[in-house]
């Protein structure tokens, strides 16, 4: 299976999930996924509503322990580390394993403290002048800086929404973070904004394994180099973002490439 779900590639694998399920109760939302994310390649996930993009993206981080009824089974692993491990501390994890969420949600706090916070309670900086340096540094990657460097006192709730999301990038950037997992991080942006979130996406390519989820296939096209489409929770395809949606293997693939559900 891994075979004909990872496209080939040299590196070992950032993260890889092998016989990945996942239920809600009694209710199964991801069947036996096993797929690689790689470093150098931003990977897109993509399917129709309800498929388990954004299940599947949660377990990387293991967003979904903060579900009660959701259970995990199968292994992923980070570098090659079992992150479901007991020894696996799930806030270094997620510091390691940062995410986007598809409505921005910066703290009620200024733009400063917004970036400012994960660093300083993972004790990044060694004073001041040190945490100044890693906010303008995540505010500079995350496309920001030039917009708020005069008013990083101002509220982050007060910015736009796509300076927001810009925001909430610079605050998963700020703990130098291995992964970053984007939930449709523009489905509530408008087509700039939209634009300005998928032109830092090709910027960050390299820097961090960027995994986006997104019900948009243009935008996957446009961001991503890797594609794995879901289907009622199993993995269907996964390939070369070019591969996938010009010459996609498999027939339900291409029914929704095509437009024919979804
Ligand atoms: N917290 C939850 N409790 C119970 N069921 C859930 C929960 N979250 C998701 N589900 C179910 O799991 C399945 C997969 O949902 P998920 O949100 O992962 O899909 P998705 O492909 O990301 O969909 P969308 O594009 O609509 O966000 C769905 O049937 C959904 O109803």
């Amino acid at each position: 299976m891994t075979e004909l779900n990872s496209p080939q590639t040299t590196a070992p694998p950032k993260m890889a999930a092998q016989g990945v399920n996942v239920f809600y109760g009694e209710k199964q939302a991801i069947r036996d996924v096993s797929l690689d994310v790689d470093m150098d390649n931003v990977t897109a996930f993509i399917g129709p509503s309800g498929c388990g993009k954004s299940t599947f993206l949660r377990t990387l981080n293991r967003m979904n322990d903060t579900v009660a009824s959701a259970r995990v089974e199968g292994l992923i692993t980070l570098d090659g580390e079992n992150i479901y491990d007991r020894s696996m501390d799930v806030v270094q994890l997620r510091a390691r394993v940062g995410m986007v969420f598809q409505k921005p949600n910066p703290f009620p706090k200024s733009i400063y403290e917004n970036v400012a916070y994960g660093p300083r309670i993972h004790g990044l900086a060694s004073g001041k002048a040190d945490m100044d340096q890693i906010v303008e540094r995540s505010l500079k990657r995350a496309g920001l800086w030039e917009e708020v460097k005069d008013r990083l006192q101002d509220s982050g709730t007060a910015l736009s929404g796509g300076q927001q999301q810009r925001l909430c990038i610079a605050r998963a950037i700020a703990v130098d973070p291995e992964v970053i997992l984007m939930d449709e991080p523009c489905s509530a942006l408008d087509p700039i904004a939209t634009a300005k979130i998928e032109e830092l996406i090709h910027e960050l390519r390299g820097r961090y394994a960027i995994v986006i989820v997104t019900h948009n296939m243009q935008q996957a096209a446009r961001v991503s180099q890797r594609t794995a489409f879901f289907h009622l929770g199993t993995l269907v395809e996964y390939g070369e973002t070019d591969q996938i949606f010009t010459a996609p293997r498999q027939e339900r693939t291409k029914d929704y490439i095509t437009g024919r559900y979804g």
